[in-house]
């Protein structure tokens, strides 16, 4: 049997173009669309999917509250994969509606965020509703006797669902991308190929001065470069947070491996969240020059030489 992922659904959201780019051909038995990302999570959980793809990160409304708070909590799960898709909007009505008659728009809410400026500049007086997602909102517009008059979301949607656009790339940041990842239960890693990234989250032991650069030093001095850090409430209390961390490199990478084993040694926790391939530049700043003496070469030559002197060798 193929393997069969889980997604934010209905069909026709952003998170199932990212699902399709990761596996162009999945039939539509092997994709399982949930009605949030906490249901993704919990599909994959039970294993009652192989994996599952949910956003993690927009470019302009940033990060994915849901799917950071499932990352954090819970069973551990790891991240497979990651997939960046150009989000283009559209606002989407049923057949025979004029812009002048819409007056409630639903949407997911960081579709909404992102597009703010357009509605206010074009419908001042439309209200706004949000629902599990754009697929969902276009959904519910099709819908006889529906709720809304008009859906803002993907293209893909408003043909899947019978609507026709009213307006296309309303998004008031033409360049927005969102990243999702690919959600697999704990198991072998993707192999390194030289352009990855590796996800996780530090909890640090105590809190007090210099707790927060004594853990990012601990990639500055093998020179591993930080694509994303993000702070979240651990939920134990207010004032308590952990950290999120995307850097650029593999877990098998000599920097990388000693840079997570020195966080394992200042931090009260690490969770390992994965080593994956990037998806390309736009999720991530250009591969940085690094600094002497930083290659697995220079760590093995390192290693060597301390094995040589500890047994009376000659430095
Ligand atoms: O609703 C969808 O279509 C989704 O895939 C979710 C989502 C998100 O969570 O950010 C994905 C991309 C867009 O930024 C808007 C909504």
């Amino acid at each position: 049997m193929p393997n069969r992922y889980a997604y934010l659904g209905p069909a026709g959201t952003f998170t199932e173009a990212a699902l399709r780019q990761l596996h162009p051909g999945l039939t539509e038995d092997a994709s399982v669309p949930c009605s949030g990302v906490d249901a993704v999570f919990a599909m994959v959980r039970k294993g009652e999917v192989d994996g599952g793809v949910v956003p993690l990160e927009n470019s302009v409304e940033g990060g994915v509250t849901t799917t950071i708070a499932e990352l954090i909590n819970g069973v551990p799960l790891l991240i497979s994969a990651e997939a960046a898709v150009p989000v283009r909007f559209t606002l989407a009505a049923r057949d025979g509606a004029a812009l002048a008659d819409v007056k409630r728009i639903a949407t997911h809410p960081h579709a909404l965020a992102q597009v703010r400026g357009w509605i206010s500049a074009h419908l001042p007086e439309a209200e706004t509703f949000t629902v599990s997602s754009t697929a969902a909102a276009a959904q519910a517009v099709a819908e006889p006797g529906a709720p809304y008059d008009a859906a803002v979301c993907a293209p893909i949607a408003a043909e899947r669902y019978g609507l026709r656009p009213l307006a296309d790339d309303i998004g008031d940041r033409s360049e927005a991308a969102t990243r999702f990842i690919r959600l697999s239960r704990p198991g072998a890693l993707p192999a390194p190929t030289g352009a990855d990234r590796t996800s996780l989250v530090a909890f640090i032991a105590d809190d007090h001065p210099g707790a927060l650069v004594e853990l990012l030093n601990q990639f500055a001095l093998r020179g591993v470069n930080l694509t994303r850090l993000e702070s979240r409430p651990t939920g134990d209390g207010l004032g308590r947070y952990c950290f999120c961390i995307d850097a650029q490199g593999h877990v098998a990478d000599a920097a990388l491996g000693e840079a997570l084993m020195g966080l394992r040694r200042i931090c009260r926790d690490v969770r390992f969240l994965g080593s994956y391939p990037c998806a390309d530049e736009s999720t991530g700043p250009a591969r940085p020059t690094r600094p002497r003496a930083t290659s697995n070469a220079d760590y093995h030559d390192a290693e060597l030489w301390l094995e040589r002197i500890r047994s009376g060798g000659v430095a």
